[in-house]
């Protein structure tokens, strides 16, 4: 089962992070655009707060435009950044937080990452950024399987415009703008600062994708469109938020028909099809963990997203919702005995192929490449090799279109496929009972 922290987008909660009491402010690199100022509008405009800074190329009391700001960087030798990096720490000798901005990435679609220092650098190395070609599959956006529609109480979302099979891409975008939790923890007026900033700097027609983005909670139009749309990644194992405006346009759904994952090496977030999409069909993600009870799933969608949610699943009768409900909590049973080990082990194929059942049932496709990883298990186990393979190469394809290229269930499931006589599994169970109940049929 997929873990909250991997899932879904920023939400309020972190939004509403408790603010540090008696923050400094440290400007790090004043010559770029300069920490007394603002950048609005692509360009530098006086701010009333903040320490007034003086340096040797601005002059005091000059408003230095974007140009200008740019312009300081182009004799420094190797510089990888397009304008110098504005900074804010909290003092609390926590690594300070800047706008690192890039408008070469991705052939121009530009990037900015409000973040530390290390981890800037750190995303330098990756292939996204140091192999220009690792790209090239990527934000292809032109003739999409999919157009923009207008859905009564959820806003825009996608529709497909032809048939798609399980499998398809349907996108594979860098993110325009990556923040770092701890910006949290900035006085709001830094907060804000970093990421007005940071939007002003990625190029012209990509802040018009940004601005486009639905804003849900009001407040600062710029926050609000990152709380709104941002995705929960990890890069080298720290936590961000990444805005990438094409899949921010897909709508939430207890029963998704897509599946998404984060590739840090290439800095991009896929989308595919997990099951045959009609055209006319809205294209859907799930935002949260949705291997839940109906109240848990609508609670969690308002707390942190807002929204009541009316997907299918969400506004069925109390019946089918209590139907739906018993089924979640047999799924969670049956994994829980899948996973006992132990000589008492209740594991049997049998269990496997209800549990499979129950994600049928359920509609959770998108999730099934779970259920199909712990049947792969359960055969193997008890010593049945082309069960163990059937459900182990069912387990990649899905597990891969959730969880992506290196994801270490997806490598396992590949070894189980070639060789199930190697898997540490491998004849565990044989010699437990397989069948209990009066009529041979599992209960
Ligand atoms: C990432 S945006 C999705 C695209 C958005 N509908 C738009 O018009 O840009 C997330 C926002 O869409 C709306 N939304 C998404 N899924 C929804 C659903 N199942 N029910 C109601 N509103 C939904 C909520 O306002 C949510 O904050």
């Amino acid at each position: 089962m997929r873990t909250a922290a991997c899932l879904g987008l920023v939400g309020t909660g972190f939004a509403l992070t408790e603010k540090v009491q008696q923050i400094s402010q440290k400007p790090l690199l004043a010559n770029a655009c300069p920490s007394d100022s603002v950048l609005h509008n692509s360009e530098c405009r006086p701010a009333d707060f903040g320490a007034s800074f003086a340096t040797d190329n601005i002059q005091q009391n000059h408003t230095v435009t974007l140009e200008e700001a740019r312009e300081l960087v182009q004799d420094v030798e190797d510089f990888p950044w397009t304008f110098l990096p504005e900074c804010y720490s909290n003092g609390d000798n926590q690594e300070p937080l800047c706008v690192f901005s890039d408008q070469n990435f991705a052939s121009g679609r530009g990037i900015v990452l409000v973040t530390t220092s290390p981890l800037a650098y750190q995303m330098l190395k990756k292939p996204a950024f140091s192999q220009p070609d690792a790209l090239s599959r990527i934000n292809q956006h032109d003739n999409p399987p999919f157009e923009e529609r207008d859905f009564p109480g959820k806003g825009r979302g996608l529709v497909a415009n032809k048939t798609l099979h399980r499998g398809d891409q349907i996108f594979a975008s860098t993110p325009l703008v990556l923040t770092h939790p701890a910006i949290y923890d900035l006085v709001e007026s830094e907060r804000l600062r970093l990421q007005h900033h940071g939007v002003d700097t990625l190029p012209p027609t990509t802040q018009s994708l940004f601005w486009k983005l639905l804003g849900h909670f009001k407040g600062d139009p710029v926050e609000d469109r990152i709380n709104t749309n941002a995705f929960d990644i990890a890069i080298d194992h720290v936590q961000q938020y990444a805005v990438m405006p094409e899949i921010a346009m897909l709508n939430h759904d207890c029963r998704p028909n897509a599946a998404y994952f984060w590739d840090e090496e290439t800095l991009s977030h896929y989308v595919h099809a997990t099951q045959t999409i009609y055209p006319g069909e809205e294209i859907t993600i799930t935002y949260i963990n949705n291997e839940r009870k109906r109240e848990a799933r609508m609670a969690h969608l308002k707390a942190n997203w807002g929204f009541d949610c009316t997907c299918s699943s969400c506004a069925a009768h109390p019946v089918f919702a209590a139907g739906s409900d018993a089924r979640m909590q047999a799924i969670e049973d049956i994994i829980e005995a899948l996973n006992d080990w132990s000589s008492s082990s209740t594991a049997t194929p049998e269990v496997a192929e209800l549990l499979i059942s129950l994600y049928e049932q359920e509609r959770l496709q998108a999730s099934m490449g779970v259920a199909y990883k712990h049947a792969s298990e359960v055969y193997s186990s008890f010593g049945d090799r082309y069960m163990a393979i059937k459900y182990a190469q069912l387990s990649i394809e899905l597990l891969h279109l959730d969880r992506g290229f290196n994801d270490v269930d997806v490598r396992f499931m590949i070894a189980m496929a070639k060789d199930p006589e190697q898997s540490w599994s491998w004849k565990k169970r044989v010699g437990h009972k397989r069948f209990e109940g009066s009529c041979g049929h599992v209960h």
